[in-house]
């Protein structure tokens, strides 16, 4: 990437830069190819944070389906994670995961549980998992709560094999006039559901798939305690990167425990000749890429502050504007042939497209996603009719009473009172993009889009062919639509 004019003196954010369009030979977005290139080579360059009001189960697995990665946080028990993740490789890499439900599960309970994926139905099956109908909204409309799924399910249910191909599903869900299509192994149990708008998705993004063409999932390790243990659990669990994991990265303790981090990474490499990369952070200067990367990371998460539940710099003055972090850091990665995931602050697709334009391998999203029906909270409405998730920082009060629930009272209340973090925050689901699927859908055709304005096929090309030129506030007003007459 190359600035239109000098490059400034001071350090910028998102909102202070925007690129200018260059002389370009791709002619369609569709070639560009969006595989991330951080050494993971996701087909999609976007990671689900590391948060426990984002990623769980439901946010890998989705996440994975469309090409990126998502983070199990460290503060959920090694057994539980381990579980998640199970399921997650247990999924199917095409068809969505369905809400099920039991015949007898009541209405009430039917109608929560569909709020929790984006596809609008729950599965009525049977002890062996075989389907007998299919639950939505719509169904239930004017049934007692109490009323059983059995009692509103439809039984007109879209069968299709589970070998299937999207494009088929596609025509003949239309052909049907059908919103979602029920796949099935040989016997009748269930494998997946899958909607129009799935099966378009399958066709234009890979999966981000394992040696064994499992779905793909992190887990997050905190550089307290048994480090060692934590390490070999998450391996053992089957995790395909790990993120040592702490607000100030550039610490004694991060490069102690990341250097025992490598030595169980690199003993389970020689077990099992799998080597899982090491994600390491948060650092912001080109020294704490340094002292990291000579610590074991293999890629280095970077920003300090820029994150939507942060309160660090207004508590501490400490971070460092996102646009340039990743900037220095990519670059002195760079140098060293290793990569760097661009950490927080992200609130629109254009934030995506200049992290990578600065050199980031990959685009780590949080508190935007929370507010899908992926993420781990409950779908609540607001007194206006809204539907709005809870959200929370890692550093909040809130997380800091779980993290440390297993220390004596007296331990809790002095860690309670380094809190930098916000404890609760509404993150509302946008009518028009409720699902992370939605926003992932809105992201990369923006970042395909800025690629070609850049005349890049890859990310790679991208990070080289960007113009980046520094912007004034209106300049960044100017950008905004208006949904109403000025
Ligand atoms: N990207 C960002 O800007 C930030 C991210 N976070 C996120 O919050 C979560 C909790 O992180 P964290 O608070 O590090 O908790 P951790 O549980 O990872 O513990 C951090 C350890 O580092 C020590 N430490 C020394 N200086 C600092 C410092 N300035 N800030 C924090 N710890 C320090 C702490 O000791 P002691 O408690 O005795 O001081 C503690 O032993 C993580 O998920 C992290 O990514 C948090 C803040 C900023
Ligand atoms: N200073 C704090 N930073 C936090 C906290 N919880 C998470 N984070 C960081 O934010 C990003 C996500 O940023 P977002 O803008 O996409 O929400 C996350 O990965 C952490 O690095 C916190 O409590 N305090």
């Amino acid at each position: 990437m190359h600035f239109l004019d000098e490059r400034p003196a001071y350090d910028l954010t998102y909102n202070d830069v925007f690129m200018a369009p260059s002389r370009s030979s791709v002619s369609s977005r569709l070639d560009v190819d969006l595989t991330s290139t951080d050494g993971l080579a996701t087909p999609t360059p976007l990671v689900a944070a590391n948060m426990t009001a984002v990623s769980g189960r439901r946010m890998a697995e989705t996440m994975a389906r469309r090409g990126g990665l998502a983070i199990f946080p460290q503060d959920i028990p090694a057994d539980v994670v381990a579980a998640s993740i199970r399921k997650v490789k247990d999924a199917s890499p095409v068809f969505d995961t369905a809400v099920t439900v039991s015949p007898d599960t009541t209405v009430g309970e039917t109608l929560s549980l569909i709020a929790k994926r984006a596809h609008g139905v729950a599965v009525v099956i049977d002890a062996d998992r075989r389907v007998l109908g299919l639950v939505t909204p719509n169904d239930a409309t004017g049934a007692d709560r109490f009323a059983q799924a059995k009692d509103v399910m439809t039984t007109d249910v879209t069968r299709v094999p589970a070998e299937t191909t999207p494009a088929s599903v596609f025509e003949l869900l239309s052909e049907q006039h059908q919103k979602v299509a029920v796949a099935v192994a040989p016997e009748g149990r269930l494998v997946g559901v899958m909607t129009p708008k799935g099966a378009l998705r399958s066709a234009i993004y890979a999966p981000a798939l394992d040696h064994e063409g499992r779905l793909r999932a992190g887990v997050a390790v905190g550089i307290n305690g048994d480090v060692p243990a934590k390490v070999r659990a998450a391996l053992e669990g089957r995790a395909d990167v790990i993120v040592m994991d702490t607000a100030h990265g550039h610490q004694e303790k991060m490069i102690s425990a990341l250097g025992l981090a490598r030595e169980v990474r690199d003993a389970f490499a020689s077990e099992t000749g799998r080597t899982i990369l090491l994600v390491a952070g948060n650092v912001v200067t080109a020294g704490g890429v340094n002292d990291l990367i000579d610590a074991g990371a293999d890629i280095l998460k970077v920003g300090v502050g820029p994150g939507a539940m942060c309160t660090t710099r207004m508590q501490t003055g400490v971070g460092r504007p996102q646009f340039s972090a990743v900037l220095e850091c990519a670059e002195a990665a760079g140098q060293r042939g290793k990569s760097t995931w661009a950490d927080g602050g992200v609130r629109h697709p254009r934030d995506v497209a200049l992290a990578l334009a600065a050199g980031a391998g990959s685009v780590m999203i949080g508190s935007w996603f929370a507010g899908t029906h992926e993420s781990t909270g409950e779908q609540l409405v607001d007194a206006q009719g809204r539907s709005y998730k809870e959200s929370f920082g890692m550093a909040s009060a809130r997380a800091v009473r779980q993290r440390t629930r297993e220390q004596s009272a007296f331990e809790r209340a002095r860690a309670a009172m380094f809190e930098e973090g916000i404890s609760s925050s509404r993150m509302y689901l946008d009518p028009r993009r409720p699902g992370v699927e939605d926003l992932i859908d809105w992201i990369t055709s923006g970042v395909r889009s800025s690629c070609t304005y850049a005349g890049a096929r890859s990310l790679s090309e991208f990070a080289e062919r960007a113009v980046i030129g520094v912007q004034s506030g209106s300049g960044y007003e100017e950008g905004r639509p208006l949904d109403r007459s000025w």
